[in-house]
């Protein structure tokens, strides 16, 4: 495994070696401002290696030449930056695209029958029937029957997820393997359009763009070089008035050390790196602003089932309430829960099995099935002989109960407030008018969950969750699981507002989602993550996906987005303070021949104006391949508040970056005085 990695890597590396001579055409180089000013600077330099008196100058021909080749150098470091970070998202796309063979599917035709067709002729809406040891051609929702099925080519994983029919699990994915069992597949997306294409486009960086953080960035770099550009260019006439002659290969090294060249070479491959240590993490970002935004994110919205507590809410026991008897009670949740494909209508009936009650499935045969909705909280089935059986939130079981002249049990409210506090779910069950009892969902949290809301809380991120369970169930878990907040009874209506509330205080939300009814709240969060085994409108709501599925992993995704914001502003911040030691480096070598009052200045003892020169211009070149694994890698990241950890970072690498050059420069000046 560890061999494949090396000589992955090693592939890796001679393919970005290639790339940083193709990234040399002026074309491409014009995208990068700053670097595009070096490569000019360096077409300069080389014709003077050819016509050394071009300019009527009188610097040696050698001179000439080793400036050209620092500066060819200079740009072939910064670009090899860039190929090799988009390298490792490069070789994933190829091994992805060989996923994407094309597949036969059996289409199922409007008559019924079957005709197998390539799956690239399969469009939105199409029906196709998959059995064991087939691919699945496309990008669909199951309509019919449960299979499990090896996502392993997309996610990585290799234990097989089960998929079935209705509620959350339905969605499959294109390129994936059934291994047991048969479904029907409606098709969602259209051939170019599937899931995997998105994820070649996405890791293969074919769609990237410069994110808003970026351009301001660039905007700034620019600037910095076309003053630097402007004060080079005035130079000699300045110089003119004191009668010093200013050498234009001269001027050129000045200008390359002056402009920031350092994060202007590195800067892409780092907001690259970013995004590839998200998809390493298996989380699918859909624009490299989703993950700098993660970064700055101020509150998580996250919801409690599967969430903070594992999920499978589980029937764990039948209570009754005053009037009925527990088998009663058992009878009916069992009835109500017939067709409910949910987990926790299924656990109703294992529950039944398990205690060995029984209930008459006859009894649902032709009435009319009421499936589970977040808005209603209720499901249950409307018997042919006209009978309503409901089981559902407590609260709007009550108000259905009373809204048809029902009465409400004396204990109810203290049964359900028992299981509530223990943590668990109470589903009230009721036919027509009356309330029989309580089903006793049982959901824990998982471990380490509140250690993870501590790091949050240092980082300045403030924690809601938001749950559709009523406030006594929501207040245990929350107070259990160290949440900073709490909102109970939410509709997926609700879940926006809290976003909407949030945002227009000025903060930046993340939220986790799998559900169809959080595909809104999603699309309004600036940070949304939709688990893989969510539903299509999730995932397509969203601007990331987890493929493992796990929603607490936005707190990890979180602190890579942070971690990106950090790398990328402390290595301008040692850019910048290395151009002011160079400027030191460099200002008193070129005046010190005319005037030798310059000397006082040369603090650093350098040998000769020409070997101060050169030793700052190669300081510049090799600073970028030295930087290039901390670009890569991301600086150190504790969970901090974000200005102690701007402090912190302006002292590592602001004092660091004006130290450092001076004393690079110095050694480099030590060898370089050998040659001239
Ligand atoms: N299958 C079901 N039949 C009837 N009622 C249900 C069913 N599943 C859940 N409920 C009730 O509806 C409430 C809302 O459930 P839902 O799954 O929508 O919660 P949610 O908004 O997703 O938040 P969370 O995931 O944190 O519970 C539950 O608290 C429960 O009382
Ligand atoms: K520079
Ligand atoms: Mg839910």
């Amino acid at each position: 495994m560890d061999k494949k990695k090396t000589m992955l890597s090693g592939e890796i590396a001679s393919a970005a070696l290639r790339q940083s001579f193709v990234k040399l055409d002026p074309r491409i180089m014009l995208r990068n401002p700053v670097m595009f000013v070096v490569e000019i600077g360096f077409l300069v330099t080389l014709l003077l290696c050819f016509v050394p008196d071009a300019f009527g100058g009188t610097v040696p021909r050698w001179f000439n030449v080793v400036t050209s080749v620092i500066l060819l150098l200079t740009l072939l470091f910064a670009n090899f930056a860039e190929a090799l970070a988009e390298g490792r998202g490069k070789a994933q796309a190829d091994s992805l695209k060989k996923t994407k063979q094309d597949v036969a599917a059996n289409k199922v035709s409007s008559g019924g029958a079957i005709k197998v067709v390539p799956a690239s002729e399969l469009r939105k809406g199409d029906f196709v029937v998959v059995t064991t040891g087939e691919m699945i051609p496309g990008d669909g929702e199951v309509v019919e029957g449960l299979a499990s099925v090896d996502e392993s080519a997309i996610t990585g994983e290799s234990a097989p997820v089960i998929k079935e029919a209705g509620g959350d699990f339905s969605s499959v994915t294109g390129g994936t393997k059934v291994v047991s069992d048969k479904i029907k597949v409606r098709i969602t997306a259209d051939p170019g359009e599937s899931f995997l294409d998105r994820m070649i486009s996405l890791v293969e960086g074919a769609k990237r763009q410069k994110t808003p953080n970026e351009i301001a960035l660039n905007t700034v770099l620019v600037s910095l070089t076309l003053i630097f550009l402007i004060v080079v260019v005035t130079l000699p006439f300045l110089s003119g008035f004191l009668d010093i002659q200013m050498e234009i290969p001269i001027l050129v090294a000045l200008l390359v050390c002056l402009i920031p060249t350092t994060i202007g070479g590195l800067l892409s491959a780092i907001g690259i790196a970013g995004m590839d240590r998200v998809t390493q993490f298996n989380v699918l970002a859909m624009s490299g602003k989703a993950v700098e935004a993660s970064g700055d994110i101020n509150t998580i919205i996250l919801d409690k089932t599967g969430t903070i507590t594992f999920g499978n809410r589980m029937a764990s026991e039948f209570v009754a309430v005053q009037g009925s008897r527990e088998d009663e009670t058992a009878y009916w949740a069992s009835v109500s829960s017939l067709q409910d494909e949910t987990p926790e209508g299924r656990s109703v009936l294992e529950l039944m099995k398990k205690n060995g009650f029984v209930y008459d499935e006859e009894l649902a045969e032709g009435g009319e099935f009421i499936e589970f909705k977040a808005e209603t909280r209720m499901s249950g089935i409307d018997l042919a002989d006209g009978r309503k059986v409901r089981k559902g939130a407590v609260d709007s079981v009550k108000q259905w109960v009373l809204s048809q002249g029902g009465s409400i049990p004396g204990d109810l409210e203290a049964n359900g407030a028992a299981i509530a506090t223990a943590g668990g779910t109470p589903l009230a069950v009721a036919v027509d008018e009356r309330i029989y009892g309580l089903i006793y969902l049982k959901d824990t949290v998982k471990p380490g969950m509140r250690e993870r809301f501590e790091q949050m809380r240092r980082m300045g991120i403030k924690t809601i969750m938001c749950t559709g369970d009523n406030p006594l169930t929501a207040a245990t878990i929350a107070r259990e699981a160290g949440v900073d907040d709490f909102i109970a009874e939410s509709t997926p209506e609700d879940k926006i507002a809290v976003i909407r509330r949030e945002q227009a205080e000025g903060k930046l939300v993340a939220m986790t989602g799998d559900g169809t009814n959080d595909a809104p709240a999603l699309a309004q969060a600036d940070v949304g993550i939709a688990m893989n085994s969510g539903t299509v409108a999730a995932k397509e709501a969203a601007n990331m996906v987890d493929l493992d599925s796990d929603p607490s992993k936005i707190i990890e995704v979180v602190a890579i987005g942070k971690q990106l914001l950090m790398t990328r502003g402390a290595l301008t911040t040692f850019s910048i303070a290395n151009d002011v030691a160079k400027y030191f480096a460099i200002i008193p070598a070129m005046f010190m021949v005319a005037i030798p009052q310059m000397q006082a200045l040369n603090v650093m003892r350098l040998d000769s104006p020409l070997s101060a020169i050169l030793s700052a211009l190669i300081f510049n070149a090799i600073i970028i391949p030295m930087l290039i694994p901390l670009a890569m890698r991301g600086v150190a990241y504790k969970p901090m508040s974000t200005s102690r950890l701007l402090g912190k970072n302006l002292l590592i690498y602001g004092l660091g970056g004006v130290i450092v050059p001076f004393i690079g420069i110095k050694l480099i000046d030590l060898v370089v005085q050998v040659f001239i």
